[in-house]
């Protein structure tokens, strides 16, 4: 007899589009977490590199058993922290028509504003109860100096990001959190390749010039009733890893484990969250795990956060490390280039951009 079909299952995006998960109870319960574990990065970039190593080792338990975890001692700045979260406020206070000036429409690489509900995860849902300001690798912004000889062919012309002209010191604190962000992605890239026993440099080209974009998040607070919105739908990001720094006390992120069960990840303080995303998941034949979650904001309170995606440069080939196969283990997936990869997600994810539109048109996503 077939076996029946779970009556209760959760519906999320990843790498492979529209997936379900069935809500596991009783004896069919799987071994899996029920909480996301702390790592001290203090020793990160010690002198010794046993100290380094046993990091590392932390690092990679968390990504094989969750695919998240908190990270302390991760040297951002508190002030550059507080800094970021004053300018983000000030931005989401704007006028809607002001911010509207630099909607996500105008810009051939989708960044700039998001208004509420403009994206829509989950189908049963009327959309995304989140406005977002994105920013992303923009070769012809002189604060990204990029490198003279990158391969300008594979990006739109420019310019690809929008800045808001208020607040004043919006743009000069994005850009110096971002560097900061960059700073420990770079350790984090170095303690990942120890994890997976190879050289500690291996992943170093990856942060020359990265697609590393910033989104900082606003979330009107939501009736616990209301299932008719959500924050930010169940997904898994298209990212090598993403940090996610929680700017505001109200706990709404969620993460999904092996049952189906949705594992809340309140704000800790001094910590960003750190989650790995669909390319390292796939580098790793899925050792690490991209894990799903969502944002769901019943805490009655507005919430704000800064999410820092990292991802590899455009033309880096993601295919399977060395030493995540087996002898006579074939790989998961299939080879592919990380700039096309990330564009087509993106175009999904933004039906109503002029770039999608002409995608779907042309039959390419
Ligand atoms: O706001 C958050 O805590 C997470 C945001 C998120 O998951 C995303 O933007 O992909
Ligand atoms: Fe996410």
């Amino acid at each position: 007899m077939a076996r029946k079909a779970s009556l209760l299952e959760v519906v999320f995006h990843a790498g492979k589009g529209k997936q379900t998960r069935p809500v596991l109870s009783g004896a069919d319960l799987k071994p899996t977490f029920e909480h996301i574990p702390t790592v001290d990065f203090r020793n990160a970039t010690s002198d010794v590199f046993e100290e380094r190593l046993a990091v590392a080792r932390e690092v990679g338990k968390a990504f094989t058993e969750v695919g998240f975890l908190y990270a302390l001692n991760h040297g951002i700045d508190a002030d550059l922290q507080d800094r970021v979260t004053t300018v983000i406020k000030d931005f989401f206070a704007l006028p809607h028509d002001e911010k509207m000036k630099i909607h996500i429409n105008k810009s051939p690489a989708i960044k700039g504003y998001e208004p509420l509900l403009e994206t829509r995860i989950d189908d049963k849902t009327r959309g995304d109860l989140k406005e977002a300001f994105n920013m992303a690798d923009d070769p012809y912004e002189p604060e990204q100096k990029a490198p003279a000889d990158l391969d300008l062919s594979t990006y739109p012309v420019g310019p690809l990001n929008q800045w808001p002209t208020e607040p004043a010191a919006f743009r000069s604190t994005i850009y110096e959190y971002r560097a900061a962000a960059q700073g420990f992605a770079a350790v984090l890239l170095r303690l990942i390749a120890l994890a997976v026993d190879l050289p500690e440099n291996y992943f170093d080209h990856m942060a020359v010039f990265p697609m590393a974009g910033l989104r900082a998040l606003h979330y009107p607070p939501q009736a616990p009733s209301d299932d008719d919105v959500i924050g930010i739908g169940a997904h898994a990001d298209y990212s090598w890893v993403t940090l996610v720094n929680q700017l505001t006390s109200a706990p709404a992120l969620e993460v999904l484990n092996a049952n189906g069960h949705w594992v809340s990840a309140p704000p800790v303080k001094d910590s960003l969250v750190v989650n790995v995303g669909d390319f390292l998941e796939r580098a790793t034949n899925d050792r690490f795990v991209s894990t799903v979650h969502r944002v769901r904001n019943i805490s009655g309170a507005q919430r704000f956060s800064l999410a820092y995606f990292f991802s590899p440069s455009h033309e880096v080939m993601i295919r399977t490390l060395p030493t995540c196969l087996a002898e006579g283990e074939t790989p998961k997936y299939p080879d592919i280039k990380a700039g096309e990869w990330q564009r087509e997600r993106l175009l999904r994810a933004r039906v109503n951009h002029p770039a999608s539109k002409a995608a779907r048109e042309r039959g390419e996503i």
